[in-house]
């Protein structure tokens, strides 16, 4: 089986044609290929499928390196357009992709960026999930007695975010998985420690569901957008600092789609026997 290997911002990914390819991964083989010493090492597998529904060009999946299916993925979602384009399985710089939980849009620019339409946030608890009666900017979660205070946002996955003085400092392995796998978030969540730079710049380190602390995060990044932005602290284009680089999220306020631009890149192909 041919595979390519991917990066954005350092979010990592194996990405794999099952157009031409019809293949299979189980739970087992996918944290197998995962690990960075006895496999080929990745945050999130990538599988390019035919279209599904009328208008899109492509369905894509994404594992994550726990073996387990999730939503969404942004970074990913910026290679995927990229790999399409690279291997020949589209001619368009435009692409309609449908994943888990709707479809989502891809523009390829010049310079090697690609821009996604990540689609409208949904802040009701039920849909995060978050189990919370009432729909809150901030909602208290319990950790050891710590009451920490956090934003929480589907971006088609689930996301909390908290605010941090230092970057450098943020709790990220020690309170990352606390709250990852908290009773209160019933499909576990992404949690985001973000420091706000100014209204157009902020600091952010996402622990991921599935994987751990991962060198970006894209929906993370337009997850911590948004709850900025409806706190009233940030403005309507901001660039991200993620330890792998920069991205730059705009959004329009809620009801709107966030549209996250930043770079894709093929790190190289390969081939396994599975
Ligand atoms: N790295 C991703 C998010 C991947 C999925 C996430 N770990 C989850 O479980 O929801 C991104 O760039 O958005």
């Amino acid at each position: 089986m041919s595979f390519a290997k991917m990066q954005g911002l350092g979010n990592d990914f194996m990405v794999v044609d099952t157009i031409s390819q019809p293949v299979f991964f189980n739970e087992s083989q996918i944290k197998k290929l995962s690990d960075r010493h006895f496999g080929i090492g990745f945050d999130q597998l990538l599988l390019v499928e035919p279209p599904q529904q009328p208008n899109t060009d492509f369905h894509y999946r994404i594992f994550n390196a726990d073996g387990k299916e999730v939503e969404q993925c942004g970074n990913g979602a910026r290679c995927l357009a990229r790999f399409v384009k690279i291997m020949g399985l589209t001619w368009k710089y435009k692409l309609r992709i449908s994943t888990l939980k709707g479809v989502i849009s891809a523009r390829m620019h010049k310079d090697g960026n690609v821009t996604v339409d990540m689609g409208v946030p949904n802040f009701e608890p039920d849909r995060i999930p978050l189990r919370y009666a009432n729909r809150e900017l901030n909602y208290a979660v319990d950790v050891d007695g710590i009451k920490y205070s956090v934003g929480a946002v589907s971006m088609g996955n689930p996301h909390c975010v908290l605010e941090v003085d230092d970057i450098e400092q943020a709790p990220v392995e020690r309170v990352g998985p606390a709250i990852g796998q908290h009773h209160l978030f019933p499909q576990q969540v992404n949690v985001g420690f973000m420091q706000i730079l100014s209204d157009r710049e902020i600091s952010l380190r996402v622990f991921e569901r599935g994987v751990g602390e991962t060198m970006a995060c894209g929906s993370g990044a337009c997850a911590a957008v948004a709850i900025g932005q409806l706190q009233q602290r940030l403005g309507s284009k901001v660039k991200v600092h993620l330890p792998g680089g920069d991205l730059t999220i705009d959004w329009d306020g809620e009801g709107q789609p966030l549209l996250m631009t930043g770079p894709a890149e093929f790190v190289f192909e390969g081939q396994i026997e599975i």
